[in-house]
């Protein structure tokens, strides 16, 4: 229990004894990240559609249930989920579900597009830095939607078909998905300076899927022509990158060895880069990647930037890699400069870390356990990485950011020879 604690509860923790080098075979599961988006897209069509498997997330469990309160029906039929919106019952998504997670606020553009309408409650999500919402608004607008704001919730009308030209201040994945959703029922739009993440480019392909004619996707310049009327259909999505870049840090800093199966090796470049770089050995394939750690691998630079740059759900976690090996690293995030929750946390393990000026400096050396906590998703996984390769025992606190965004984390590592496993433990509730 932490120091200064005034009252204790009981809470789940992931217990982790460190020292293990991860070993193993790893099927990745679909992107997190590309189901929100395409599940939110389900909106736009009333005919049936099938996602052949989606990942079984604390965060799809909230947008189906978002999704049922504005008027979808759905079923899980093993991972495969079959979803129908025979019609919108709801145009307003409340705070209680919008409040979790971000990714739920482009339900907004599906509901305008379908419904007329939309209202939409401020966006939650992990608490990283400021993550303002204006280039959605922005995007709406220039689509012809009237937006306004009202004690903490957007609201948006359309009298006619959304269409027109947007540009983007800069690239944004809600805001180009939100753009999207927005006009490929019935409507038409240009996006400048699109994001050209895999997950938009995802969201594309599921969009041409139901009948709308996207042209562009995965450059900067997207053109959508919707359709008056979307079918509906069977779609698979695209892997996980962040999960399997999660998995093979893990590997790497436990100086273990990993093949990753069901993977997109060309979505990972930035970072097989680094490994590469930093001594590791990797083979990779059209759908698999071996990767066998070196014993003394090199640090390196990591400077977060947009698709194909390093992604910034990935910094965290490069993080506490980098504080495991011996030598200087750097750190910057250009997408989310104060993404640096997990810092504090990594030094409670002894990483020996230095923020100025929103640059970190990394200073490896082997690390020890601790008690820490999870303060969102990735700075959960980076917590967990670096617990998998510190000397002794850790317990991990916010449990409920992991399942956000790990299916299975605890039963994949112990698959891959890791001693962890979840258990209640007394936690500080409030603290001097
Ligand atoms: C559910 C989902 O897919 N989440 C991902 C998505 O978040 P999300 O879609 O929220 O991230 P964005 O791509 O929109 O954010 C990129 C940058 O644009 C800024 N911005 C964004 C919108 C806006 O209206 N105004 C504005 O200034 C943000 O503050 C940030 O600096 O992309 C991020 C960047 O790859 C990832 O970290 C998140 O995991
Ligand atoms: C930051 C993430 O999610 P969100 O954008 O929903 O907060 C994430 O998946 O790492």
């Amino acid at each position: 229990m932490r120091e200064g604690a005034k009252n204790v509860g009981v809470s789940r923790v992931l217990y982790v004894e460190g020292g293990t080098p991860l070993k193993g075979e790893l099927r990745v599961y679909p992107a997190k990240n590309a189901a929100l988006p395409i599940l939110a897209a389900s909106l736009l069509t009333p005919e049936p559609i099938t996602l052949v498997e989606v990942p079984k997330l604390r965060d799809v469990e909230v947008m189906l249930e978002l999704l049922a309160h504005l008027g979808t029906q759905y079923a899980w039929e093993g991972r495969t989920l079959h979803l129908q919106t025979p019609e919108i019952k709801n145009t307003h998504a409340p705070y209680e579900l919008v409040g979790q997670m971000r990714a739920s606020f482009i339900v907004w553009g599906a509901l305008l597009a379908r419904a007329g309408e939309g209202h939409v409650s401020m966006p939650g999500g992990c608490a990283f830095g400021f993550r303002p919402v204006d280039q959605h608004i922005k995007a709406l607008e220039a689509l012809g939607a009237e937006v306004w704001e009202e004690d903490g919730t957007f609201h948006a009308r359309r009298t006619r078909p959304l269409s027109g030209r947007v540009v983007f201040d800069l690239p944004t994945v809600g805001g180009t998905e939100q753009a999207m959703l927005a006009v490929a029922l019935g409507g038409e739009a240009t996006l400048v300076q699109a994001a050209v993440e895999p997950e938009v480019v995802d969201l594309g392909h599921f969009l041409a899927l139901l009948g709308a004619e996207v042209e562009g996707l995965g450059s900067p310049i997207v053109r959508i022509k919707g359709a008056p009327r979307l079918k509906g259909g069977t779609y698979r999505i695209i892997p996980d990158r962040i999960e399997a870049g999660t998995y093979l840090l893990a590997a790497a800093a436990t100086r273990g060895s990993l093949t990753l199966e069901g993977v997109r090796p060309d979505h990972l470049d930035a970072l097989l880069d680094k490994l590469w770089r930093s001594g590791h050995r990797l083979e990779v394939g059209e759908d698999w990647i071996r990767f066998r750690a070196t014993p003394d691998p090199a640090p390196f630079h990591v400077e977060a930037r947009e698709y194909p740059g390093f992604p910034t759900d990935l910094q965290p976690i490069a993080t506490a890699y980098l504080a495991t090996v011996p030598g200087q690293s750097t750190v910057v995030d250009r997408i989310y400069p104060d993404r640096f929750t997990h810092v504090g946390e990594l030094a409670r393990m002894g990483a020996e870390l230095y923020l100025r000026d929103r640059i970190l400096t990394v200073q490896g050396r082997r690390l020890h356990g601790a008690q820490v906590k999870a303060l969102d998703i990735r700075a959960g996984g980076a917590l967990v990485v670096a617990a998998l390769s510190a000397e002794g025992a850790s317990e991990i606190e916010g449990v409920y950011f992991l399942e956000r965004g790990y299916e299975h984390l605890t039963e994949r590592l112990q698959a891959l020879g890791a001693r962890v496993h979840l258990r209640e433990s007394p936690v500080a509730l409030a603290a001097d």
